[in-house]
């Protein structure tokens, strides 16, 4: 059965190292890994490319309902494939970002994607990763974190992975995107990004990675 397979949830505001810290403790584990803010970002591609606006609710749902992805894990990372089309590296700008929490503000388009995200729920166990994985998709994870940072750390640490990947930004940009989005996805009226109520919020603005990894698998030891 579905639900006795166990989930560990991620959740945080963009920038905040969730991304990170979930694929190396699905390694860690040897889980199943959900980045469902992927699904959120092909869709708004799949919308670009059907020139279908963000508020276009009816246009969207059907979309979201029959989108046409696969993700192909890779020994660094996860190649992304939309329509037969490579979209890994189009996914990760931030005009994609920007346009996947528009999307991601409809109640509708949030429900034709919720199946496809409880199917990454397989044995032996799910870390998934994204904004309601421990209030709305897996609320009976075993063990929810809310990984959070400053927004100015967070777009730091943006702009050193962009830079890193060979892209031209601005730092004053990506911090009013970050706020932007931030606002944005805490606001909206369904699924907002709120930590859940028995999640452990850990603020990584002055952690490494390594640091917040070993706290997050302190918890979830605790939690067994
Ligand atoms: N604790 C940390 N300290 C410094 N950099 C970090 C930390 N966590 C993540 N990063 C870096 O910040 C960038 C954004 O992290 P990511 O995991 O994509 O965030 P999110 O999934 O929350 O948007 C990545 O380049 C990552 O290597
Ligand atoms: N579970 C999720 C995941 C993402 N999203 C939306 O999708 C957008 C992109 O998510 P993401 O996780 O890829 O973004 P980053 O944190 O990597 O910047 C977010 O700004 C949210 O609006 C969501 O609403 N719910």
């Amino acid at each position: 059965m579905l639900e006795t397979v166990p989930v560990i949830t991620i959740d945080g505001p963009s920038g905040a190292g969730k991304g990170t810290v979930s694929a190396l403790l699905a390694k860690h584990l040897g889980w199943q890994f959900l980045d469902s803010g992927a699904l959120y970002r092909v869709l708004a591609i799949a919308a670009m490319h059907h020139q279908i606006e963000a508020d276009d609710e009816q246009g969207l749902i059907p979309l979201a309902s029959g989108l046409d992805v696969t993700f192909i894990g890779q020994e660094h990372g996860c190649k992304v494939v939309l329509e037969g089309e490579d979209v890994s590296d189009l996914i990760r700008t931030e005009e994609v970002g920007a346009f996947a929490s528009k999307v991601a503000s409809i109640p509708t388009v949030r429900e034709a994607l919720l199946r496809r995200q409880r199917a990454f729920r397989e044995m032996p166990g799910l870390v998934a990763d994204g904004r309601d994985m421990g209030t709305v998709v897996f609320p009976n994870a075993k063990a929810k974190i809310f990984l959070t940072a400053s927004a100015e750390e967070r777009a730091q640490r943006r702009y050193n992975q962009l830079k890193a990947s060979g892209r031209n930004v601005s730092i004053d940009n990506l911090l009013q995107d970050i706020k932007a989005r931030d606002e944005r996805d805490m606001n909206r009226s369904v699924a907002p990004l709120v930590p859940a109520d028995d999640a452990l919020v850990l603020d990584s603005t002055s952690l490494s990675v390594k640091q917040v990894l070993d706290s997050v698998i302190e918890f979830v030891s605790q939690k067994q």
